[in-house]
């Protein structure tokens, strides 16, 4: 295969025209909801400039027109929807403290839309019943996580107030029309100070949480729903732990706020405090506002980054004449006494740096800190210290110091670990003591965290209200242009010329600088909760899987995977803008999502772990969602219309081709064809380059023709025994199939579902495993029942299996069809729950997590599924991994070989 980059020059011809016509621009449909919301009445209640609000009742307004029960009869707390409710229905927490305050909003998004009644009917007519999966009392939302400072209150009530968040807050058990009983729940001392300003403002009481309690509710529901969110910092490296719920306890939670509290966790509400000490937060700002003149605690810690300590405080070589008194295991450097150089000196205060004198203020007392805790979590026994609270602030020094005393106390016994929503501990707890939520039963594999625009500018630092609608973002991203480096933000720092795209990305001016104090903080994201996810049970340890196979912890790997991505962005901005027409607001709003995404990157680029635990298929995966929020519903759509067309008008021949072989040959031109198919990738800089050179049908004849085994992996021979037998031995078909299908046109046209149709031919039931949202140029869940109608017509077998599926009927072909009158096994479509070019088997959809049960046979297929995820993944039963390696290094540090080898691998199993 490795010549087929001479052979490309040969082919002649094709030109990606296309993807312009027959689209139509949907528009900038925003969603700015809160226009749409209904009135409400009320008495007493004030709006923002004071008037009085009318309010017909203390509920939110739903609007419960087609209210439907979506659940099975069996079920005892069916869920119901309200597909016309127009807007969320929020829940609302606040953190309230002396700088910051913390909010936790929930949002709820969903409705059934067409395609997921004909995923219902298409689950009752197979048997793919829900088993013994729960009904959630929610179904499914967003939590949101915003921060103001505090002396900025009124823009918090502002934002409250135009997301109206604290409507829908009032009892969903009562009636009653007071709006005074309207509450919200909120923790922190500003919960007993800012009262009445609520009540005022707002109409709402505060209902008071307990601080330490939500504290450690806060904790708890973050270290088991979320994947990776404690990580340790030594000497400036971040490295995210995965903790294993079930040896979450007993564990030291060590609040540091103004003071500092010791908390020993046994369980979720079961912990006590086992210590403090009065030398915290407040003391380090306290103090050093006194010695430096400093305007706030920020400032403050922003100068410590430029101090020598050692000009004030005194070490072990200043008292042994610059020796470590190593009897008794002390370097030279170790601190002796913090501030006591200053008694030999005859200086005054103006005689030493502000900056010298906030680090060794912040070296004292996170030394201090972490000397308490760490002879805490000895009385107790405890090896895991989680540290919290305001005084952290992702503040890189901070952690290291605390760090570093907890290992060399503890000898390196004990472990010091941080949290990603550290900030929201509070907040998170008091939205928890909500009791209606159900969120205490979700579950890491039910929570995907998302960065849109707007939350590395909420979630992750101050910025006042985040961008709403698409509008507001789209014109902040333009603001770029103008404003350039005054923003305090990951964006690139200058114009680009032409009217889509942008050439790279641009590092953000230097860590440390004025620009970006905060260049190591890491962002929070929006969490979506999805309770339909699940594991997909065919994984043969949930626990040892790790999707990724490239750790893009490695820096060259980082660097390499940012260009490329970069790279592709104009060519991809390209595509999605003529998918949505070319019209002045498809381009407008792909210049914005060039500007955002690059942003990303660049931000990435600056600080690798801004977002936690990223793999390149988050990557991908963050690209996929980046054109979702600047409304590009399928940027390859087009692209992936004329492919189909094309491979369908020669699937005829194909068929009769094959059927003209034995079996052995047929089997082996069907692994060759799937191979040969998978170079139709839109999202490989080579294969898109290749598309210049010929029309579909001559590349795909070129690729088959190159695909001399042995491939680079090739275990084609065991996997034939498996189908075949050996030795005039027959083996039994399997059972069920799940083909986890790859790329639109000739990769599942006259690749994937020949392979289904001889699989099927075997008795084996098959299913196709497809995307739920656009990715690339891959075929989703709701193209195939189409594309498998329209093969259907020149194939019995597929047309049989077909409509034993019910495809057919969803093709709305044959009605009649069910799966009783039908001989054949049956061949399903489920959807994999992800739009992405990659998947993380730990969160699919339940329509794939029941498909699996029945399943024997896996067939991953194509870059995304087999190589950049699951490459190593185990499985309970046969598994098979086909795919061409389109990228030269990959193919050189994955198989030691060159771009187009392909990769046939088989495991049987075990
Ligand atoms: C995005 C992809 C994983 C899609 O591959 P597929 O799963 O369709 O085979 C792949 O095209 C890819 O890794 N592209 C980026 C690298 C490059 O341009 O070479
Ligand atoms: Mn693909």
């Amino acid at each position: 295969m490795a010549d087929l980059v001479q052979e490309e020059q040969k082919v002649l011809g094709i030109d990606e025209e296309g993807q312009n016509k027959g689209t139509e621009s949907e528009g900038n449909n925003n969603n700015n909801n809160n226009n749409k919301r209904t009135h409400l009445e009320g008495q007493g209640e004030k709006d923002m400039q004071g008037n009085p609000i009318h309010r017909s009742s203390s509920r939110p307004q739903l609007d419960v027109s087609k209210a439907e029960i979506q659940s099975n009869v069996e079920d005892k707390y069916p869920t119901i929807l309200l597909p016309n409710q127009s807007d969320d229905l929020s829940h609302l927490a606040l953190d309230i403290g002396g700088s910051l305050i913390k909010l936790v909003y929930f949002s709820r998004h969903e409705g059934q839309s067409d395609d997921d009644k004909r995923k219902k009917s298409l689950k009752e007519r197979l048997g793919l019943s829900n088993g013994n999966r729960r009904s959630f009392p929610i179904l499914g939302g967003r939590l949101h996580f915003v921060k103001f400072e505090t002396r900025k209150i009124n823009e918090c009530l502002d934002f409250i107030h135009s997301k109206q968040l604290h409507r829908g807050l009032e009892s969903r058990y009562s009636d009653a029309a007071a709006n005074e009983n309207a509450i919200i729940k909120a923790t922190g001392g500003g919960a007993y100070k800012y009262t009445d300003l609520f009540k005022e403002r707002l109409g709402v009481g505060l209902d008071k949480e307990d601080e330490m309690n939500c504290l450690v509710a806060g904790a708890n529901f973050l270290l088991k729903a979320i994947r990776h969110e404690a990580f340790t910092h030594m000497e400036g490296k971040k490295e995210f732990v995965q903790i294993d719920h079930n040896d979450l306890f007993p564990y030291l939670l060590v609040n540091v706020g103004s003071g500092v509290s010791m908390i020993k966790v046994d369980g979720d509400g079961k912990f006590e405090r086992v210590s403090g000490t009065n030398v915290g937060g407040g003391t380090y700002w306290g103090l050093g506002r006194l010695l430096t003149k400093c305007k706030s605690f920020d400032e403050l810690l922003e100068l410590s980054q430029k101090g020598d300590n050692r000009t004030i405080d005194m070490l072990v070589g200043d008292i042994y004449g610059g020796l470590d008194y190593s009897k008794i295991g002390l370097s030279a450097s170790t601190i002796a006494s913090s501030f006591g150089k200053t008694i030999s000196e005859k200086k005054e205060l103006e005689n030493y740096r502000p900056e010298d004198i906030s680090l060794s203020l912040l070296r004292m007392i996170s030394y201090n800190i972490g000397q308490i805790a760490y002879l805490n979590a000895l009385r107790f026994r405890l090896k895991r210290i989680f540290f919290g609270g305001f005084f952290i602030r992702g503040h890189a020094y901070t952690m290291d110091t605390l760090s570093f005393a907890v290992q060399y106390w503890s000898n390196g016994e004990a472990q010091a670990m941080f949290l990603r929503h550290e900030g929201f501990l509070g907040a998170l707890g008091a939205f928890m003591s909500y009791e209606e939520h159900g969120l205490d039963d979700l579950m890491v594999h039910q929570l995907v965290e998302r960065f849109p625009m707007g939350a590395p500018y909420t979630g992750g630092k101050i910025h006042g209200p985040p961008l709403g609608d698409l509008n507001e973002k789209i014109s902040w991203m333009e603001k770029f242009l103008q404003k350039g480096t005054e923003i305090t933000a990951p964006v690139p720092t200058t114009p680009v010329a032409g009217t889509t795209g942008l050439g790279g990305f641009e590092v953000p001016l230097s860590k440390g600088s004025a620009l970006r104090s905060d260049a190591s903080a890491l962002n929070v994201g929006v969490l979506h909760l999805v309770p339909t996810l699940e594991v997909f049970p065919l994984l043969a340890d949930p626990k040892l899987y790790e999707p990724n196979t490239i750790d893009l912890a490695d820096p060259s790997e980082l660097e390499y995977w940012l260009t490329i991505l970069s790279e592709h962005l104009p060519d991809l901005v390209d595509k999605a803008v003529a998918s949505e027409g070319g019209t002045d607001d498809a381009k407008r709003r792909g210049d914005a999502f060039a500007r955002a995404f690059s942003a990303h990157l660049a931000r990435l680029m600056e600080e690798p772990s801004a977002y936690g635990k990223l793999g390149l298929a988050n990557l991908l995966e963050m690209r996929e969602e980046c054109l979702r929020e600047f409304q590009f519903v399928d940027a390859y759509r087009s692209i992936k219309q004329r492919e189909n067309e094309a491979s369908l008008a020669v699937l005829p021949d194909l068929f009769v081709e094959l059927d003209s072989m034995d079996e052995e040959t047929r089997l082996l031109t069907l692994i060759e064809g799937v191979l040969a198919a998978n170079i139709f990738d839109w999202g490989s800089r080579a294969c898109v380059d290749l598309y210049h050179k010929g029309t579909i049908i001559e590349i795909y004849r070129m690729s088959r023709n190159k695909m001399r085994r042995p491939w680079r992996v090739d275990d084609f021979d065991v996997f034939k025994e498996r189908m075949l037998g050996s030795g005039g031995k027959k083996k039994a078909p399997h059972r069920r199939a799940l083909l986890f299908v790859d790329n639109s046109g000739a990769d599942i046209v006259l690749g994937m579902l020949p392979l289904a149709r001889e699989l099927l031919r075997r008795g084996t039931e098959v299913v196709l495993v497809a995307n739920s949202l656009p990715a690339l140029n891959d075929v989703t869940a709701m193209e195939l029942p189409d594309i498998v109608a329209e093969a259907a017509k020149h194939c019995d077998i597929l047309r049989r299996a077909a409509e034993a599926g019910g495809l057919l009927v969803d093709a709305m072909i044959n009605t009649d069809s069910s799966k009783e009158n039908s001989s054949s096994v049956p061949l399903m479509v489920v959807e994999n729950g992800c739009g992405s070019p990659c998947i993380d088997l730990r969160q699919v959809s339940s329509e794939l997590a029941a498909a699996a049960k029945d399943a024997d046979l896996i067939i991953l297929e194509g870059m995304g599924r087999s190589l950049h995820t699951n490459l190593y993944a185990e499985f309970k039963c046969d598994a098979l991994k086909l795919a061409m390696v389109k990228n030269q290094r990959l193919a050189e540090k994955l198989i030691q070989g060159n771009i187009y080898d392909c990769i046939c691998k088989y495991q049987p199993s075990s």
